[in-house]
């Protein structure tokens, strides 16, 4: 089964992701690092993030195996990221891998921004996970607290919304609900619950694929 997971940024994605995957026994892609890592390779080779030619051949060399995720994880990586996704060749270089990855025997889950809409149309379960950007913002400010760094809530919240703006208005592939993806609001829900919500979501349509004649 094939589990798609959206949404804009913070808002749990990789957290029920990660939590669907471990429960369900599938592969997980966090489908954002592709895109962290595309960046990351332009800025370490001082390429700009919009020049085109160098972003492809960034976004072609890439390796899952790869990843230094607490590297890419970086507040600045996921502002550069959102730079490059918005480039449609780049996009377009790394539908392959995501594709690939979701044809894994069994299945897989990914989370993103365009999995249910443009990388797994065809997925069995689509959740598009949103929350207040003030709830996002709180959560994420949190997270960086824990991991020692200085926070200013008020920029977390601008860099959350200025983000969303670029993922949500780019020409291909951009943030939105695919028209059979179920919404799931953690605005007032903790961990637990959203997971509790998004593994019933999953079941439901597991069982309804099941039925199909
Ligand atoms: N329902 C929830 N209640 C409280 N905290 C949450 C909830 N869901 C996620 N979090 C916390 O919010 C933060 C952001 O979650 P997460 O990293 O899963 O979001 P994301 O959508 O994958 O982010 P990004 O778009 O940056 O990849 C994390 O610190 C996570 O622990
Ligand atoms: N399917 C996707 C996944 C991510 N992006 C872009 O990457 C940025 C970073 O993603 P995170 O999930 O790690 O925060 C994000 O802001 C998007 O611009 C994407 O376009 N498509």
């Amino acid at each position: 089964m094939i589990v798609a997971i959206d949404g804009p940024a913070a808002s749990g994605k990789g957290t029920l992701a990660r939590r669907l995957a471990d429960y369900l026994n599938l592969p997980h892609l966090d489908t954002g690092l592709l895109y962290r890592a595309t960046a990351r390779t332009l800025i370490e080779h001082g390429q700009n993030l919009s020049d085109v030619h160098a972003a492809v051949a960034a976004a072609r060399g890439l390796s899952l195996t790869d990843f230094d995720t607490k590297e890419l994880r970086g507040r600045d990586m996921g502002e550069a990221a959102s730079i490059v996704a918005a480039i449609p060749e780049v996009r377009q270089a790394l539908v392959d891998m995501q594709r690939s990855f979701a044809a894994r025997p069994g299945g897989a889950v990914l989370d993103g921004r365009d999995i249910g809409t443009v990388i797994c149309p065809q997925a069995e379960a689509k959740i598009y996970v949103t929350a207040s950007p003030e709830t996002r913002a709180s959560r994420r400010a949190l997270e960086l607290k824990g991991q020692g760094e200085a926070v200013d809530y008020q920029a977390v919240l601008e860099e959350i919304r200025r983000r969303d703006a670029r993922d949500a208005s780019r020409a291909l592939a951009p943030l939105r609900l695919a028209e059979d993806a179920v919404e799931l609001d953690t605005t007032d829900l903790d961990i637990e619950a959203a997971f509790r919500t998004a593994l019933s979501i999953v079941e439901g349509k597991r069982s309804k694929a099941a039925a199909r004649p």
